[in-house]
Order: C-alpha cells, then structure tokens, then sequence
C-alpha cells in the first residue's frame, strides 16, 4: 500500500491510499479518516459507498462528515466506485463504466475482466483494512445513489456483517428503473432473473425476519432522479411486507446533491453509532 496524501483533520488523519486489488486486477484508491486515538478500544467502521461519477474523495471533501466521526469515534472507509486504469472496459455514458460499477460481480465480456467491486467490498478491502488499521471488528455501511443501492445490498446480501445501513437517495429498485437497467443488462447480460440477486426490493423481500438491521433512508423529495430513478417507497413497501425496520424520511426541498448529504450525514452517523458502539 502507498500512501498518497495525509491531512490533519479534527484532531484525526485523512488519509488517501494506492493499492493493488487482486479482486479488481487493476490499482486503487480509496480514502479513510482515522479518528482521534481517544478511545481505549479500537474504533469501529463505517464504509461509504458514493453515486455516479465519484471517486473516493467526493464524500471525503463534500459531505462534511469528519467532523462528528472524529466526536463518535468511527473511522469513515471510502471506496471508489469501480476498477480503474488504461486496461479497463469503459462506456461513453456516465452511467456505465467506471465511476459506474454498481457494486456488483459481472458476468459478461468486457466488464468481467474487472468489475467485481462486490467481491472487493466483501472480502478484499475489508480485509485490507483490519490488517493495515487498528480497528475493531463492527462495521456499518452507507451510501448514495448507486451507492445507496451498494450500501443496501452489501447490508442484504450479508446477514450478521453490517449493525446498521443507511441511504441517500438510494436506487432500490435497479432492475425496474433505467439506470440499474442499462448497467445490469452490459453487467449481468438480459437473464432478468440474474439481476434479482442485486436488487434489494426483491433481497428484502426474500430476506429472513432474523435477519434485519436497523435502516435509515433519506430522500429529498426536490431530487431530479425521484421518479425515474430512484422510488424508494418501494422498498419502503418492501420493508412494511417483511418486517424489516426501515425508517425513510422525506427531506422537502432537498435534491440529489452532496448539500443533501452535508445537511443530514451528522443524523446517519449518529444512527449508526447507537448500534455500532454497543
Ligand atoms: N448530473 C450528473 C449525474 C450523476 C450524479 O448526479 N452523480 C451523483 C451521484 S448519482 C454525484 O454524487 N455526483 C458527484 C458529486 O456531486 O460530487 C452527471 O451527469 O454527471
């Protein structure tokens, strides 16, 4: 691993690494903040999963969240948002390619070469943090849009792993909406029935009623993608079929941007707190 930048923040470290990923067969980066050493146990983590287009430091220099993890004691883990390099397939949309993994495994040709960025959050890059970081072995994860999306179906998909997960503006539904569907066809191919095993609608309402976590969704409701994208009351409809503790909460006035997250991410890092500093 090599370090590629470090900041002093709130008494804590920002800190930017290089490595390579055997998962993903290509060099990246992701970002961490370290809180301050104030604790006597090691702190626990959140991961972040950002939308469209991001990289790792989007949230890291837009959402303004340092602040209350350097206060709770939890160290914020941002991944990017698909493989990266010369040798890796790309697409003209924004919506496909990198910056656009999707947080899934694909299964065909180019994309399969690299895109895996679910086995990289699952095995690699946890792992890699829990070698490199002094950190204890509870975590939680969140994220927007696509990464809301990650977020839900990382916490789904892995019973026991995550304490909390939370969303902004989450695409929930990705096999009924237009982006989940342009990327889930060149990903996972037009086998509909492939593209369930990452959809949470359909995990939640597969899931087991032992299985939940507490879950928090914020939606701004003045969010251009509200309709044709986004629709989280139905996972909210999911979640009331199932059981399963969701609290969404609309925002009026707000829309997709990081001033959203900025204004809320101090309530998500609180909601996470109260589970992962048991
Ligand atoms: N209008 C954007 C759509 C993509 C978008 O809104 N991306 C969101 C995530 S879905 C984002 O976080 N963008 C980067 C940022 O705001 O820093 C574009 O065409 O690039």
């Amino acid at each position: 691993m090599e370090l590629l930048e470090e900041h002093r923040c709130f008494e804590g470290r920002q800190q930017r690494w290089r490595h390579d990923s055997a998962v993903l067969n290509c060099t990246m980066t992701f970002s961490i903040f370290l809180p301050p050493a104030h604790l006597t146990t090691p702190p626990p983590v959140l991961y972040w999963l950002s939308g469209l287009t991001c990289t790792d430091e989007n949230f890291t220099t837009k959402a303004g969240a340092q602040r209350v993890a350097a206060e709770l004691g939890i160290v914020l883990v941002m991944p990017d948002t698909s493989p990266r390099g010369e040798d890796v397939a790309d697409a003209d949309g924004y919506d496909l390619g990198k910056g656009a993994g999707f947080y899934l495994n694909a299964t065909e040709q180019p994309w399969s070469a690299h895109y895996r960025m679910y086995d990289y959050l699952r095995d690699e890059l946890p792992a890699l943090i829990q070698s490199q970081f002094t950190v204890s072995g509870r975590c939680a994860i969140s994220g927007h849009s696509m990464g809301g999306h990650g977020a839900l179906i990382m916490a789904l998909k892995n019973p026991g792993r995550f304490t909390s997960v939370s969303a902004f503006a989450p695409i929930v539904n990705p096999a009924q909406v237009p982006w989940g569907q342009k990327a889930f066809s060149a990903y996972l191919g037009n086998d509909t029935s492939t593209w369930q095993a990452w959809d949470s609608c359909a995990l939640m309402l597969a899931s087991q009623s032992q299985d939940a976590i507490p879950t928090l969704i914020d939606q701004g409701d003045a969010d251009q993608f509200l309709a044709d994208q986004l629709q989280p009351a139905r996972l909210a409809e999911a979640a009331r079929q199932t059981g399963w503790p969701l609290t969404l909460r609309v925002q009026p006035g707000y829309d997709h941007s990081y001033y959203f997250m900025a204004s809320f991410i101090e309530d998500h890092l609180r909601f996470h707190a109260q589970y992962l500093l048991k």
